[in-house]
């Protein structure tokens, strides 16, 4: 199927013009002066405290791209500093101000820190789930080494600190429905060992040297960004695949369910906690859950807006047995109870937000027909 009859299909789709689109380019938040904008969320949470000073590590990740709009639309273009070990790509300045930092190089951040004012750090390099297991000791280095640098970072120079965790933390004999947040940790990846060992660290700091550390477990999380090598990637790849091709070969089963989170929603869980007031905080590493599926489930809901759509199935055994060891769903009622963690999107709404941005970003424009 050729790619402008995908588009036409997307476009005589009523769900697909329904949404509109949640761009975070600018500060500008008197734009948004309808509770129903997403970045309504946003304006609203930029009202309650003073403007942070943030550093994001792995800055042009998945997420890192994400959280710095977030950031820049509430608090100004000045309110964060990105990093990364990889060049901003062509055409990319606004991922600025940037700077290079290896996480391995304890030094390199304390300059940032420094030379920044940085009082918020964000703490977003790793290497992902398959990533990882392709090369265990680097992953080992920059998801072990690098967060031991990050807070012995925050507890010198007393920062706030955000590491995120994952589903992957948890491993085949944890319970997999409602996982709740204590509970059996034993992953089978490097990814995972690494995360628990992230998770340990960080509250050992809180409890010892007082730092401020806070961590969510993200479930794979969906965005119009290019994904970083994880389990949950297809995902992602799945909208792509649609929008260019019509068609998706999916690497894990049929009936593989997986939690997940739309990105809005993710970056309003990171912009929560970090807002929210310490004594409300009964964890320092919380579950949060956005909606679950299997490729099957996705496959249909966009079959609902582009019937041609076809989804085959080559298993990856690495992949599969990842996915067969984490989590169908997580219990997030502590998020919920202790600071208001309420996501707005489920699989439909994503599937048309996901349509939104990847048609006006994939496809050129048609061309206006001249008038004769
Ligand atoms: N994207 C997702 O679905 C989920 C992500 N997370 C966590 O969120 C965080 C961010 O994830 P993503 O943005 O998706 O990852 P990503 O793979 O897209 O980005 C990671 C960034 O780290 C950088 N990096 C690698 N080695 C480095 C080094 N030595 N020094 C400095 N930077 C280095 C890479 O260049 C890359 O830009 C990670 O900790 C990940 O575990 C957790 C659960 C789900
Ligand atoms: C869920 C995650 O942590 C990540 N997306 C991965 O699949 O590795």
């Amino acid at each position: 199927m050729s790619s402008r009859r995908i588009a036409s299909s997307l476009l005589t789709t009523p769900a697909a013009t329904t949404v509109s689109s949640v761009r975070f380019t600018q500060h500008t938040p008197k734009l948004c002066t309808s509770s129903s904008d997403p970045r309504h969320r946003f304006h609203q949470l930029s009202q309650h405290a003073p403007a942070p000073k943030v550093l994001i590590t792995g800055g042009l990740g998945q997420l890192g791209r994400s959280l710095a709009n977030v950031l820049k639309y509430m608090y100004g273009p000045d309110s964060v500093v990105l990093s990364d070990i990889a060049r901003r790509p062509a055409g990319h300045d606004h991922l600025s101000p940037f700077c290079y930092i290896n996480i391995l190089d304890k030094t390199s951040v304390e300059a940032a820190v420094v030379n920044n004012n940085i009082d918020t750090l964000i703490h977003f390099s790793a290497l992902l789930s398959a990533v990882g297991e392709s090369n265990v000791p680097l992953a080992l280095k920059v998801n072990g080494q690098g967060v031991e640098n990050v807070l012995e970072v925050a507890r010198t120079y007393n920062l706030k600190v955000f590491i995120p965790s994952t589903i992957g933390a948890f491993g085949p004999t944890t319970p997999r429905d409602g996982t709740p947040d204590i509970t059996v940790q034993r992953p089978r990846t490097i990814y995972g060992v690494t995360k628990v060992y992230a998770e340990l660290l960080g509250e050992y700091y809180f409890e010892r040297f007082g730092t401020d550390f806070r961590s969510l477990r993200f479930p794979g999380v969906i965005s119009d960004t290019n994904p970083g090598g994880g389990t949950t990637d297809y995902a992602i790849q799945i909208f792509y695949d649609a929008i260019l091709k019509g068609s998706h070969e999916c690497y894990l089963r049929p009936d593989t369910e997986l939690p997940m989170v739309y990105d809005t929603d993710c970056m309003t869980s990171v912009i929560q906690l970090l807002l929210a007031p310490a004594e409300k905080l009964s964890l320092r590493t919380y579950n949060i859950q956005g909606f679950s599926f299997t490729p099957e489930q996705i496959a249909a809901v966009i079959r609902k807006r582009m019937p041609e759509f076809e989804m085959t199935y080559k298993v990856c055994p690495m992949r599969q047995k990842i996915a067969d060891s984490w989590p169908r769903s997580l219990d997030d009622t502590n998020a919920r109870h202790d600071w208001n963690w309420d996501p707005k999107y489920d699989l439909e709404k994503t599937a048309d937000i996901m349509f939104e941005l990847l048609t006006a970003k994939l496809l050129p424009p048609q061309p206006k027909l001249a008038t004769l």
